[in-house]
């Protein structure tokens, strides 16, 4: 029995426009995707009443995941369970833990000797396949953990940032949003043009400024970014109000993270303000965690 973990992640800035080749950075956090793989007679996935043949439909990710394997080696029968604190599908990147947690379970049970470099490729091909159109972000900084900035696929260092999430509780799919953004690119291409070339300049200014350790800066920019994701007409009437609310408790800058058009916002904080901008999302209507930025990326936890 092999389990294997790896970690969400959060969007400082550039979702959308990453999906272009823009720049963005993003923040592996403290919550994980577990996945546990043993010896069984077919190829099946652990569910509440028992394990069930692997479903293309019901576990897109892992799906393509075994697919790939089956390109490597002669893929016997595994059962796989999942137990993940990641929220599904609200912009925390769970489909991406989840499939680099089981890429590299199986790497180490079928003994395919992957490198992270190869994990992290692999990964992004199963979210393109499931998503019609991904960026390796969610992919890269779940495989290597820390802060990263994207395209240029670098691993910027780890800062420990103080974050609190507020979850809408919204189910917000991914592929629908980012499928509804380039219609909305085909109608005015030069318009959302200039807005992606935008947060690219955000993101790439906001670098500095995160290195510098100069967090109200940081907020800042991470307020400008909001706006424009809601121009791109990714966010909702439940994110503005967690945003807002999130601000006037003190939060230094708070916007949506991922995808959007549900699922979460985040909001970067001072240690002193962390539970009142908690509770001011709580109030606003929305759940609401703190969390850590964290630099473990994916990993083997038992054997
Ligand atoms: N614990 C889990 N078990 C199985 N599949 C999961 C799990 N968590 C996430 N997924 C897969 O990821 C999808 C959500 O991914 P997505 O729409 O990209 O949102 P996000 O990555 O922001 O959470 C789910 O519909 C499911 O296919
Ligand atoms: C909208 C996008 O930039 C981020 C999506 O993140 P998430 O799946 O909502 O966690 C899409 C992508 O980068 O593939
Ligand atoms: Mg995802």
């Amino acid at each position: 029995m092999i389990t294997s973990s790896a970690p969400g992640k959060i969007f400082l800035f550039g979702e959308h426009a990453v999906v272009y080749g823009k720049t963005a950075i993003a923040c592996a956090i403290d919550l994980r995707a577990h996945v546990t793989v043993e010896e069984a007679p077919t190829i099946q996935m652990k569910g509440p009443g028992g394990s069930i043949d692997l479903n293309p439909r019901k576990h897109p990710y892992i799906y393509y995941v075994v697919e790939k394997f089956k390109g490597l080696t002669d893929v016997t029968g595994v059962n796989i369970d999942i137990h993940s604190d990641i929220p599904v599908g609200s912009g925390l990147g769970s489909s991406a833990a989840v499939t680099i947690a089981t890429i590299k379970a199986l790497d180490a049970y079928y003994e395919t000797n992957l490198t992270l470099e190869d994990i992290a490729v692999m990964g992004h091909q199963v979210e393109t396949e499931v998503q019609g159109r991904a960026s390796p972000t969610d992919t890269f900084v779940s495989t290597f953990g820390g802060m990263v900035q994207i395209p240029d696929r670098k691993k910027l260092g780890f800062y420990d940032m103080l974050i609190v999430i507020g979850n809408t509780g919204k189910f917000s799919s991914t592929r629908k949003i980012v499928s509804n953004v380039a219609a909305l690119r085909e109608r005015h291409p030069a318009t959302i043009g200039q807005i992606m070339d935008t947060i690219s300049t955000i993101s790439e200014t906001g670098i500095d400024f995160i290195q510098e350790g100069d967090f109200h800066t940081v907020g800042e920019l991470m307020n400008i970014n909001q706006g424009l994701l809601d121009s791109i007409g990714v966010g909702s009437k439940e994110l503005s109000e967690l945003v807002y609310a999130s601000r006037k408790a003190g939060a230094l800058g708070s916007k949506i993270t991922g995808a959007g058009g549900g699922g979460c916002m985040i909001a970067l904080c001072e240690h002193k303000n962390l539970s009142r901008v908690a509770h001011a999302i709580k109030r606003a209507g929305g759940d609401s965690f703190i969390c850590r930025t964290s630099n473990a990326g994916v990993r083997i936890e038992s054997k």
